[in-house]
């Protein structure tokens, strides 16, 4: 099929590929495709769908590698509700993502293994879960980085929308922490993987899908309405009170970092990588906010006190951006998920060994985000004049109890170093994507600075 690389569809992507989420905003000048993995086509296939890796050329040089699985068939014979993004001679090119077929081809493939053409499917070795064709997937139905489809309710299939040369984080990870054993984490049941420039990539990861799960931010939003309640009661006494999740939370967590330690290996303390890189990151988010680079110097001070304090330390593998979000709790535990680290940032800081309290401070920022959040939400007039003080006796109570679940925090000035580079990286996030939202982290720096936690 002539179409799948001619120019017009290159152009068609250019104006497409913006208007999806998981693009990460811009204008690409040009749209180049890389490889276009054959999928299938022909009489017994439903339609004739390719893995295309795509390069977007973004001005200023940037240069983003993505995937799109694209399908191709006769106008007015795509599947229903796919969206179709051109039309080339007849032959209408849809996004595949949203044809159950192609998808359900997909997952089934990952449990099988085999090879399409420079497609590998590698199921985990001992995985018993089989996927048949006979039942299709849906959309998970949240907003996301990646695409993500659930298979029969036992399975979920992440499609990964930004490659990197490599393993994929998420995919090692899980890989890993599978076949160690650690019940803190999803089982991986395989990865979708190619070769691009001579080094393998991953394209997509089949895990179990806790069905039952809710995710830790739903249940704090919950809480936290709940704790105003009743304004004569304790905070901990209140109705959807979280303390004892978030204890448990907490040693779910621990029992994470200890599994990643063993996992892979560990490092020396690199108290001035650590220092230098908070620095960079602050002056880079100060050139955007003139009010947060007058605290300069305080910043500073934290960030030298805590390279002293780490130097006793021992570096390892984390989460990386974990935050409420990012943890589901089923009937019998914790989940921590995505273990992609903080989307922006280059991949190999991404998997570059840590400090495990950085996510602990990325929990208790959340906490603070939940607390602050629902206060904004207030109706205006509505909340009573006490209610910002119950909220944050609520995050300061959630946070002590997951810090206590946790165990051994390490150093307060750590912590607190770590909490303080969040807050400059969230407000970094938060003017790109949710600028009404920056109000939460520029007043947790300020908040930090002055002492106030
Ligand atoms: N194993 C799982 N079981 C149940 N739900 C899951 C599972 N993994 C992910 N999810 C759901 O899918 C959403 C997106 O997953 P995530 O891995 O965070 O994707 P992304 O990398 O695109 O942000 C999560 O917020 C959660 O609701
Ligand atoms: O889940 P992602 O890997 O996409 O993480 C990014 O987006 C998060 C928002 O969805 C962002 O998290 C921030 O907002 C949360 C509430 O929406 C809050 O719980 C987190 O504490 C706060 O950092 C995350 O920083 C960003 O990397």
């Amino acid at each position: 099929m002539s179409v799948t690389a001619d120019h017009r569809l290159t152009e068609a992507l250019r104006a497409w590929l913006p208007q999806q989420r998981w693009f990460g905003g811009g204008q690409p000048d040009e749209v180049i495709v890389d490889a276009a993995l054959a999928l299938g086509g022909g009489p017994d296939w439903p339609s004739c769908a390719s893995v295309y890796v795509l390069t977007a050329a973004m001005p200023g040089g940037e240069r983003r590698r993505l995937q799109a699985p694209l399908g191709f068939r006769p106008v007015g014979r795509t599947p229903a509700g796919t969206e179709t993004i051109t039309v080339l001679d007849g032959i209408a090119c849809y996004d595949a993502t949203t044809d159950p077929a192609v998808m359900t081809e997909l997952v089934r493939r990952t449990g099988a293994g085999g090879a399409v053409g420079d497609l590998r499917f590698v199921p985990e070795p001992g995985n018993s879960v089989a996927a048949d064709a006979g039942c299709p997937v849906r959309p998970i139905g949240v907003e996301q980085s990646n695409t993500s489809v659930v298979y029969d309710d036992r399975l979920i299939f992440k499609l990964f929308r930004r490659l990197h040369p490599g393993l994929n984080p998420d995919a090692e990870v899980h890989r890993r922490l599978t076949r160690a054993g650690c019940r803190q984490v999803a089982p991986l049941v395989g990865t979708v993987d190619t070769v691009l420039d001579g080094e393998p990539v991953t394209l997509a990861v089949l895990q179990e899908f806790a069905a039952d799960a809710v995710d830790g931010w739903a249940m704090a939003q919950a809480s936290v309405r709940e704790s105003l309640a009743d304004p004569a009661e304790e905070v901990e006494m209140a109705g959807g009170d979280l303390s004892a999740e978030m204890f448990r939370l907490g040693a779910a967590v621990a029992s994470a970092h200890r599994a990643l330690a063993t996992a892979f290996e560990i490092g020396p303390p690199d108290p001035t990588g650590i220092a230098g890189r908070m620095i960079e990151r602050f002056d880079r988010t100060a050139v955007l906010v003139p009010e947060l680079g007058r605290r300069r110097a305080e910043f500073r001070e934290v960030v030298e006190e805590a390279a002293y304090a780490a130097v006793d330390s021992s570096t390892q593998r984390v989460h990386g951006d974990l935050h409420l979000g990012q943890v589901l709790r089923t009937s019998t535990g914790w989940l921590l998920i995505d273990f992609e680290g903080e989307p922006g940032r280059p991949i190999v800081e991404r998997i570059a060994l840590d400090l495990p309290v950085r996510d602990l401070a990325g929990m208790v920022r959340s906490l603070d985000y939940a607390a602050e959040r629902h206060l904004a939400d207030l109706p205006c007039g509505s909340a009573d004049p006490g209610a910002a003080d119950r909220v944050r006796a609520w995050a300061a109570a959630n946070r002590r109890a997951f810090l206590a679940g946790y165990g051994d925090p390490g150093p307060e000035p750590l912590l607190r170093a770590y909490e303080l580079d969040k807050a400059v990286y969230e407000l970094g996030y938060e003017l790109r994507h949710r600028p009404s939202w920056a109000e939460v982290p520029l007043r947790a720096v300020a908040q930090i600075l002055d002492g106030d936690t």
